[in-house]
């Protein structure tokens, strides 16, 4: 990332228009009374160390250039509103829940977690972990019980993110829908404990749409809306061998090109139930399990040599 910072959505429809430079502080020439060289205070030196942190952690995520550039500005923001509280100037006030929207296995919740992360080193939150739930955690069976879950839940959330996945099966069933009871106890404890959590709303792109449309007073209570698109093929396929790489595992190229050919039918097939980079997590594990097989097999008074510990041949993907 090399200290620069990219506006995320400087035009109204959302898309980067332009190029932000963050310089480190302790990039910038020597201030007056200090030599060059000099060593730099520890607490910019923590910047910069949090900063590489976060490069490093969206670095490895493939693709998701948009969600990089929205992480640096949230960054980028808090920074600078820390500048401002120590020049006397009125910072914060600014509110962070989120909506993130895309199908499955796109990294939202990959995302909120490195988001938790940079908001607990950025004293936004106290703790920085992520509590996820979905419906069924929420909505209880009788009058009374959503709310008493709902507030649970976001006692326990207190100081780190709720994650909510799939947000619109909370409107459901209506307004006779315990979900509504749900949603009206999310919008008071975002009023009530203001600045002690933050809410992300998970799900589909459409729904999520139409989630926040029929109820008017939630848009405004997120600023930030990200969009989470599919991954390309290629992606999937860098996904897919970044995956192996974590595991000490080697993809032969005919086994990438099975994998490749299994996603191409897979993606334009399963459509809305694809599951991204879930699926091929799904893969490289099944693929492991079924190497374990074949080597077992394969190697039955002897052991299997390190390279043949570690790569993934073509009949282990049994797709
Ligand atoms: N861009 C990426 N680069 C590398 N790995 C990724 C990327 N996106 C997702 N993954 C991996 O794919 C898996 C699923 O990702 P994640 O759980 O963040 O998706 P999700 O959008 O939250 O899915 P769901 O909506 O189904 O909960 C995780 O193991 C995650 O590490």
């Amino acid at each position: 990332m090399n200290g620069r910072v990219a506006a995320a959505s400087g035009r109204d429809d959302g898309r980067p228009s332009r190029q932000i430079n963050i310089v480190l502080r302790n990039q910038e020439p020597p201030a007056a009374g200090m030599a060059a060289g000099e060593p730099v205070p520890a607490k910019n030196q923590g910047r910069s160390g949090l900063f590489q942190e976060l490069s490093r952690e969206l670095d490895a995520l493939v693709g998701l250039d948009n969600i990089k550039e929205l992480v640096f500005e949230i960054y980028a923001l808090l920074q600078v509103a820390q500048m401002r509280s120590e020049a006397g100037l009125a910072s914060g006030g600014q509110a962070y829940h989120m909506v993130f929207k895309g199908n499955p296995g796109t990294g939202k919740t990959t995302v909120a977690r490195i988001v938790a992360k940079l908001f607990q080193r950025m004293g936004v939150l106290s703790k920085g972990h992520l509590i996820e739930v979905e419906r069924a955690d929420l909505v209880g069976e009788y009058i009374g019980h959503t709310a008493q879950k709902t507030r649970d839940l976001v006692k326990k959330a207190l100081g780190g993110i709720l994650f909510i996945d799939e947000a619109y099966s909370l409107a459901r069933g209506g307004d006779k829908d315990f979900g509504k009871e749900a949603i009206d106890t999310l919008v008071k404890s975002m009023e009530d404990q203001r600045s002690q959590f933050v809410l992300i709303l998970a799900g589909y792109s459409e729904e999520i749409d139409y989630f926040l449309m029929s109820n008017p007073g939630l848009p405004s209570r997120f600023p930030i809306q990200v969009e989470f698109p599919d991954y390309t093929i290629d992606q999937l396929l860098q996904i897919a061998e970044l995956m192996a790489k974590e595991r000490d595992y080697i993809l032969m190229p005919q086994a990438i090109l099975k994998l490749k050919q299994h996603l191409l039918i897979e993606k334009t097939e399963s459509l809305h139930a694809f599951s991204n980079a879930r699926y091929v997590r799904n893969s490289i594990e099944k693929a492991v399990r079924a190497q374990a097989v074949r080597l077992l097999n394969q190697y039955e008074s002897t052991s299997p040599g390190k390279q043949e510990l570690m790569t993934l041949r073509t009949e282990d993907f049994k797709l």
